[in-house]
């Protein structure tokens, strides 16, 4: 290190020991025998807002319009994607040190730590570079056959885990999750500004819990008061991609493991950008 560094590389063009490798250089490489096109990571600012769920329902979006679809669930520590698809079997190796992802009912491949694992309720209580290892591996050892768009739900926050998913797989683009109250707090501000430092793209932002219908009238009724998604979509510059609304049927289908069978438009437009990655 020279006596004036300044400790930012950007503004520096010394080829220094200390040199902080660039996010490319940390780019893990996919199992030989994966083919996978583009890679969407679902990432929020806390957890709980439903990240998983919209995960879910966009690669079952993708999957009916009859792309082939994979989930890679990088939420290690609250992994509920398989739940939400019924799936009780575990993942086999082929004898090689990789690993096959099991198939929903629709087709959709999937890999989670809930596959691997002897019982679904034990808790993962890992420290941050396992869980970051274990992320890693779901895309370097695990043998994703032919996939069109893979969706990441991604781990929760901006500390180290999802920064170390974020360097390890080459995302194509990201899609903000967030409930009306995060959405005028500093969460997204702090999850937008991540994927910008990464120079990740930012496909748009998706609102849950945006509003409940009267079941007897139809009226939309703000639970957590006035929506905020347009005007902090505008300060960031970012498309709407979807306004969710809170549906004790979706919750049903995922606690009954038929999220294959939801029905309701409210994300055909986030679908439509995502396949506009392919074009
Ligand atoms: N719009 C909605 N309507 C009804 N239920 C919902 C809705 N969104 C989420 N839920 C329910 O809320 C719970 C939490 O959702 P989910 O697991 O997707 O959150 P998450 O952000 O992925 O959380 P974590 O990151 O902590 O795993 C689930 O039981 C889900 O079924």
């Amino acid at each position: 290190m020279s006596e004036s560094c300044s400790h930012d590389c950007n503004s520096c063009g010394a080829d220094c020991a200390s040199r902080q490798s660039s996010p490319a250089d940390l780019l893990e490489k996919p199992h030989e025998l994966s083919h996978i096109k583009k890679v969407i990571g679902v990432v929020s600012g806390k957890g709980g807002v439903g990240k998983s769920m919209v995960t879910s329902m966009l690669a079952v979006i993708m999957r009916r319009r009859e792309f082939r679809t994979a989930i890679l669930d990088a939420d290690i520590t609250g992994p509920s994607i398989p739940k939400s698809f019924g799936i009780k079997e575990k993942a086999m190796g082929d004898g090689m040190g990789g690993i096959f992802p099991v198939e929903t009912k629709t087709g959709i491949e999937m890999m989670s730590v809930n596959l691997l694992l002897e019982n679904e309720t034990t808790p993962v209580v890992w420290r941050g570079p396992i869980i970051a290892g274990t992320v890693k591996q779901f895309w370097t050892d695990v043998i994703w056959n032919d996939v069109d768009f893979m969706f990441v739900d991604m781990p929760p926050g901006t500390g180290d885990v999802p920064l170390t998913v974020f360097q390890s797989i080459p995302l194509d683009g990201i899609i903000v999750v967030a409930s009306p109250q995060e959405l005028v707090s500093m969460i997204v501000e702090k999850a937008v500004n991540m994927a910008k430092q990464m120079n990740i793209p930012i496909l748009g932002l998706i609102e849950n819990m945006s509003y409940a219908s009267c079941p007897d009238c139809g009226k939309k009724i703000n639970v957590f008061g006035e929506s905020h998604i347009d005007e902090t979509a505008a300060k960031y510059g970012l498309p709407v991609l979807a306004k969710l609304p809170i549906d004790p049927q979706l919750a049903k289908n995922c606690d009954q493991g038929v999220i294959e069978l939801f029905e309701g438009d409210w994300m055909e437009h986030a679908a439509d950008v995502v396949e506009e990655l392919l074009k």
